[in-house]
């Protein structure tokens, strides 16, 4: 009965051997100090969701509620060996990547996801912070069409990252469309493109399979805590990637996750407080 209790609070799965069944989720993104976005944003969600949360840091931001204070970007070697120290140790079941900031580390980055041939990879094509501030060299945004699109299984930009990448205005659901399809050309598996950005009450996310079109429409809350929904809503995909679930439940659950994270945001900070990773229970 103890074991009993002991398994389901700790919540990973035993199996009929006995040995632990730990998923585990590795994030390569930038550090937010504020705790709302990036990698603290990435390992809570994973948390969360029962995996085993992992992180390769490719910039430390001094960041809060009220914006970006500071960027640094570590050197490629630093990036690279965390990379490593992971794969050797602890391979990860799905990957996500974030901020990455410069030609230098998305190289490394993409020539370590081949070398260690990760395939379950979730692409945040971060570009700018909610207050403006550049999270991505303007110069990187080629190397990230050439070298991440086609190691993404997941990509999931929101309304002006797409615009960046098809080099193409997107007002319309059908110029959404468009883009996720010209985004598929390019290389990615399945294009999840995010409505936070969007007009009107409602808001709706796109998956793209190649084939047809998904939609998950929901609520728009009034609400200007959104610090994070981006990194948040991408890193409970790669969860449940990690998990072993299908695409199509991975986006359903993140959607669900997100929600209730804004939903019931902490009122916390002076500017755009974070959302809430204690909302959401499987
Ligand atoms: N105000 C909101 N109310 C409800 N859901 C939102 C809101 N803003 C964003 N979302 C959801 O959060 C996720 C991230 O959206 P988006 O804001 O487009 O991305 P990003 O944070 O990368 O700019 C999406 O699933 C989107 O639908
Ligand atoms: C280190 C870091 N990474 C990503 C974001 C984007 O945040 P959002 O999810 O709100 O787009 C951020 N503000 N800081």
């Amino acid at each position: 009965m103890a074991q009993m209790m002991f398994k389901k609070q700790s919540g990973y799965i035993i199996n009929i051997w006995g040995e632990s069944m730990v998923y585990k989720a590795l994030t390569i993104a930038g550090s937010d100090s504020g705790g709302g976005a990036g990698i603290q944003a990435d390992v809570k969600t994973f948390h969360q969701l029962h995996v085993f949360g992992m992180s390769a840091i490719t910039a430390v931001t001094a960041q809060n509620t009220l914006g970006v204070q500071g960027v640094y970007p570590l050197p490629v070697e630093a990036v690279e060996k965390q990379i490593d120290s992971i794969a050797t140790d602890l391979p990860p079941d799905a990957i996500k990547t974030g901020m990455l900031f410069s030609e230098e580390i998305i190289e490394c980055v993409a020539y370590k996801m081949k070398q260690h041939r990760w395939t379950r990879v979730v692409v945040d094509p971060v570009m700018i912070a909610k207050g403006g501030s550049p999270l991505l060299k303007q110069e990187a945004v080629e190397a990230l069409q050439r070298h991440m699109l086609p190691l993404a299984y997941v990509l999931t930009p929101n309304i002006p990252e797409a615009e960046v990448l098809t080099n193409m205005q997107i007002d319309t659901l059908e110029h959404r469309k468009e883009a996720a399809k010209k985004l598929h050309d390019m290389g990615v598996r399945y294009v999840v493109m995010k409505g936070g950005h969007g007009e009107g009450n409602e808001l709706v996310d796109l998956l793209y399979d190649g084939e047809q079109f998904y939609e998950w429409k929901s609520k728009r809350v009034h609400t200007k805590h959104t610090h994070g929904t981006g990194c948040t809503f991408a890193a409970a995909i790669t969860a449940q990637l990690a998990k072993g679930k299908t695409i199509y439940e991975a986006v359903d659950v993140a959607k669900r996750f997100i929600q209730a994270a804004i939903e019931q945001t902490l009122q916390i900070g002076g500017g755009h407080g974070p959302t809430n990773h204690w909302a959401f229970h499987e």
